[in-house]
């Protein structure tokens, strides 16, 4: 069975597999996506109840732009509701919400809600809910260097004093105490990480589900805990 102390504390999800899944089942595209919020309140539930730490979830990536209009509208409507809807269960259940990725480029109603559900989430601690919306690994560390870059140029550091630390510190996921994933899980059976997080996943436990993520429940989540949990994490020290 599951042993409490051996819970990774960040899970991060690439919840992949909406769209097929309404395709399958003759849905048009958007009652995927509806399914896929669905299938995320869910997560955060099972991992309030398993006391995983932080929850950071792929939720849009910058390539998603590039879908047909009608459908990242609908998306970012979706995700307006969601986010109202949800927000007081967040409060009563103590879920800190944080976003991460390029919110230059959201619909302004919606930074709005999602600037006002950080605020007013700030204190919780139950579990950190981080929602990688318009997301790109690579800018991340992009942006990361640029601020690196200016503080060298402001003779606030010089160069030698760039070390993994500072980097870790300017990424997106400085929002976090726990800013590397123990534990990440791809739907759908794509073997990608599709340009989310990237440094923050060297040493990273895989696990790949063949169900598409409308369909990962309770069951499917736990199978991938038992196998976090059977893994031996040697981040490269040991040869054996
Ligand atoms: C926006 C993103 C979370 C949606 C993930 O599902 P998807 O639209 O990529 O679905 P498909 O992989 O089935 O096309
Ligand atoms: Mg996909």
């Amino acid at each position: 069975g599951l042993r409490r102390e051996l819970m990774p504390k960040h899970v991060a999800v690439i919840m992949d597999g909406n769209r097929r899944w309404a395709r399958m089942r003759g849905l048009p595209v958007g009652s995927g996506y509806e399914a896929g919020i669905r299938a995320l309140r869910l997560l955060v539930e099972l991992c309030c109840r398993w006391g995983i730490r932080v929850l950071t979830v792929f939720a849009f990536s910058s390539d998603n732009w590039f879908r047909p209009k009608v459908e990242v509208d609908f998306l970012m409507s979706l995700f307006e509701t969601g986010t109202n809807d949800e927000l007081n269960n967040f409060l009563r259940e103590g879920v800190q919400i944080s976003i991460i990725g390029d919110s230059s480029k959201l619909p302004e109603s919606l930074l709005e809600l999602l600037t006002n559900a950080e605020e007013t989430t700030k204190h919780n601690s139950r579990l950190q809910l981080i929602l990688a919306i318009s997301y790109s690994g690579r800018y991340d560390i992009v942006q990361a260097c640029q601020s690196i870059a200016l503080k060298v140029k402001e003779n606030l550091i010089d160069p030698e004093d760039i070390n993994e630390l500072l980097i870790e510190q300017e990424l997106e996921t400085n929002c976090t105490e726990i800013p590397y994933p123990d534990l990440l899980i791809r739907t759908s059976g794509e073997l990608r990480v599709s340009n989310f997080l990237l440094w923050q996943l060297a040493y990273t436990e895989l696990f790949f589900a063949q169900s598409h993520w409308p369909d990962f429940g309770e069951a499917e989540f736990l199978e991938a805990l038992r196998s976090f949990q059977q893994r031996q994490r040697r981040y490269g020290s040991r040869d054996s």
